[in-house]
């Protein structure tokens, strides 16, 4: 799926530039460009593609300083500024524009869900979100702004895949060490479900095509996608018990969400040598999905791969209703009452659904 990036803030940037080299590291060429939007000056030094400073007139280049209202403000103000440095690339052959944020900060956490709703206006395209939920152990504020960017974000986007900075983390490791490893499991996600998408020529009757991935997002909402692999047997029939396994752990210790399991729609990936690829893996692994995620529209497809190894990859779309959403929202709620000097005790679980957290816009 031909897709365009727009890396908003910091770590918006710094993963569409982890994306766009993984891309050209394995020559897919799915990613077709991006484009990175800061109102720090300094974080958009470096950034191997063209960037965009916005607010210049409220906070001259330096940043918002986790204030998330004001990078909402700046977007809206700057918009068509960002809109002109797209003029050109979003040619016929891109299906899809993500917007990649980190939700706990000021820029991107404000700024993505503004630059999404501008962006739908003009483009026919989907506009996807990929979004950062702040670690349990980063502070109050990232939490209190991720909640609020979170609802306005997966409103205005065609859907909104999460990354949880809990996810990836090595024990003993702190979340800001963790980065470069989060970045790097998150591009070789988005990245082969990209190229995936992108209907590689003269193999397979099951092959994955774009509008897979869009059917499976089509309701919009949260998702989630997770990861596994392992060594496989050059003939297909010895690789049954692989292609469950992997796909089991894709879904239960490889996602970018952990732990959000209900969903109402998946894609599976099998990525690797068509040869070995075995059609009953596959379906019972599909089976596995629709019980485990309580869908019943599970989709499935390869994706030749020369390669001596297998890959799952499992997108869920509509995974709000999980725990792991309900639990983070509940943070959120509980980080803003103890901001406002009330009592979050009351709160149950229906976080998503309550307007504790205000829309941001
Ligand atoms: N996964 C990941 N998360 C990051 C990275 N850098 C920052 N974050 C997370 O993103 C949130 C902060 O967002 P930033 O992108 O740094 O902030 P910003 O959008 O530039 O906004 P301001 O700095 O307030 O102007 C925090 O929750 C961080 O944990 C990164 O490289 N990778």
């Amino acid at each position: 799926m031909k897709s365009l990036l727009i890396g908003v803030g910091q770590a918006g940037g710094k993963l569409a530039r982890e994306l766009i080299e993984y891309d050209d590291r394995m020559g897919f060429g799915a990613v077709r460009g991006a484009v990175g939007v800061n109102t720090a000056a300094a974080d958009l030094r470096g950034l191997p593609f063209e960037t965009v400073l916005v607010g210049r007139d409220r906070v001259n280049g330096q940043g918002v300083g986790g204030d998330n209202e004001l990078g909402a403000e700046v977007m809206e103000a700057d918009a068509r500024e960002v809109l002109a440095s797209l003029e050109g690339r979003i040619t016929a052959g891109i299906e899809s524009i993500f917007v990649v944020a980190g939700l706990g900060g000021g820029t991107g956490s404000g700024g993505a869900p503004v630059l999404t709703r501008e962006l739908a206006r003009v483009y026919d395209v989907p506009i996807y979100g990929l979004g950062v939920l702040p670690g349990r152990d980063e502070g109050a504020m990232y939490q209190v702004n991720a909640g609020r960017s979170l609802k306005t974000f997966a409103r205005e986007a065609d859907a909104l895949l999460l990354v949880d900075n809990d996810a990836f983390r090595s024990a003993g490791e702190s979340v800001t060490e963790g980065f470069d490893a989060i970045n790097r499991e998150v591009a070789r996600r988005l990245g082969l479900l990209l190229a995936a998408g992108e209907n590689v020529e003269g193999v397979g009757e099951s092959v994955v095509d774009s509008s897979e991935i869009i059917n499976t997002l089509r309701d919009g909402g949260i998702a989630a996608l997770g990861y596994a692999a392992a060594d496989a047997a050059p003939d297909a029939e010895a690789n049954i018990n692989t292609v469950t396994s992997i796909t089991r752990r894709a879904v239960l210790t490889g996602s970018s969400l952990p732990d959000a399991t209900d969903a109402d729609a998946a894609l599976l990936v099998v990525a690797g040598d068509p040869d070995a690829v075995p059609r009953k893996g596959v379906e019972r692994a599909r089976r596995w999905i629709e019980e485990e995620t309580g869908s019943l529209q599970v989709r499935g497809g390869d994706f030749p791969l020369s390669s001596d190894r297998l890959a799952a990859l499992v997108l869920l779309g509509g995974v709000e209703r999980s725990e792991r959403i309900q639990s983070f929202m509940e943070r959120a709620a509980e980080a803003q009452a103890a901001e406002d000097g009330e009592d979050a005790s009351g709160d149950s679980g229906a976080q998503w659904a309550s307007d504790d957290l205000d829309d941001l816009v």
